[in-house]
């Protein structure tokens, strides 16, 4: 019997949960034109969720222009919610012309837009930024999702539970990890280390084990309590990321996308 990861709470509308997995595929365009084309490219593959990774907007500096794509994005979503990343650079992220406090200052300006449902902001950033961010998510009703990213090593199981576990703490309405693998067995870990934390934790988790080797958590993730899997739509995001429509087939192959009652048991 599979764990069912929980699902998203967005305001009070619930996606996935129930066995079943969310596809989310990030847009990476560095201009507005380039946004509107890749997420109009990608929505015939019916992701679940689009993350915009902010971080990779030219004009990231100019919060005029960073609220009138959100709200292009948002018409053009149709419905699909959004995810607003900015991944630090020492998180994976790309470099950025903006310091901490115009960033949060920025996921300040769309939380309060209503042009996106979820927003990501990294456990090592400092108290007083992440307090901010809770507090702004949660005043305009955006869930925060307090993430975690290793580029370099998998931690131990109990570890990365820990992680999970201080990110719900800290006010996560859901907690996120990615770790990079360097040995097959820093994949079990990680999964085990979801298996542990889905159980322990309220609130929904993400996780996934980067690079080629870790592929596999991205398909079977679910199965050991991961709510959501990144998927490439035009251009991947992190290493191992796998294009949508071989993810859904892979996932398929497991069950993943078929109804509860339908599931293995
Ligand atoms: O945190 C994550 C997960 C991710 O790093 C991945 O490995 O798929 C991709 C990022 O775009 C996203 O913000």
């Amino acid at each position: 019997m599979p764990t069912h990861p929980k699902p998203l709470d967005f305001g009070g509308r619930l996606l996935g949960g129930h066995g079943r997995a969310l596809i989310c595929t990030p847009l990476v365009g560095r201009t507005t034109a380039a946004l509107k084309a890749e997420l109009t490219a990608i929505l015939p593959q019916a992701p679940d969720l689009v993350e915009w990774r902010v971080d990779f907007f030219d004009a990231i500096a100019n919060q005029r222009e960073v609220l009138a794509a959100a709200a292009e994005l948002r018409t053009l979503a149709g419905g699909v919610p959004i995810l607003f990343t900015r991944r630090a650079a020492h998180e994976g992220g790309e470099q950025i012309a903006i310091d901490e406090d115009a960033v949060v200052a920025l996921y300040g300006a769309l939380c309060a837009s209503g042009a996106i449902d979820v927003v990501d902001y990294e456990l090592s950033q400092l108290e007083h930024h992440r307090r901010k961010v809770r507090a702004v998510s949660q005043a305009h009703g955006v869930a925060l999702v307090v993430s975690c990213h290793d580029f370099h090593a998998t931690p131990g199981s109990a570890e990365m539970v820990a992680t999970l576990l201080r990110a719900e703490r800290e006010g996560a309405d859901i907690a996120k990890l990615a770790v990079m693998p360097r040995a097959p067995s820093d994949v079990l870990h990680l999964l085990d280390a979801t298996l542990q934390a889905g159980a322990a934790l309220r609130i929904p988790l993400i996780t996934m084990s980067m690079g080629a080797l870790g592929a596999i958590t991205r398909i079977c993730g679910w199965q050991y309590g991961s709510s959501v899997t990144f998927a490439v739509g035009q251009r991947v995001s992190a290493p191992g990321q796998i294009p949508i429509k071989e993810l859904r087939a892979a996932m398929a192959a497991l069950g993943a996308s078929r109804p509860t009652q339908n599931a293995p048991t």
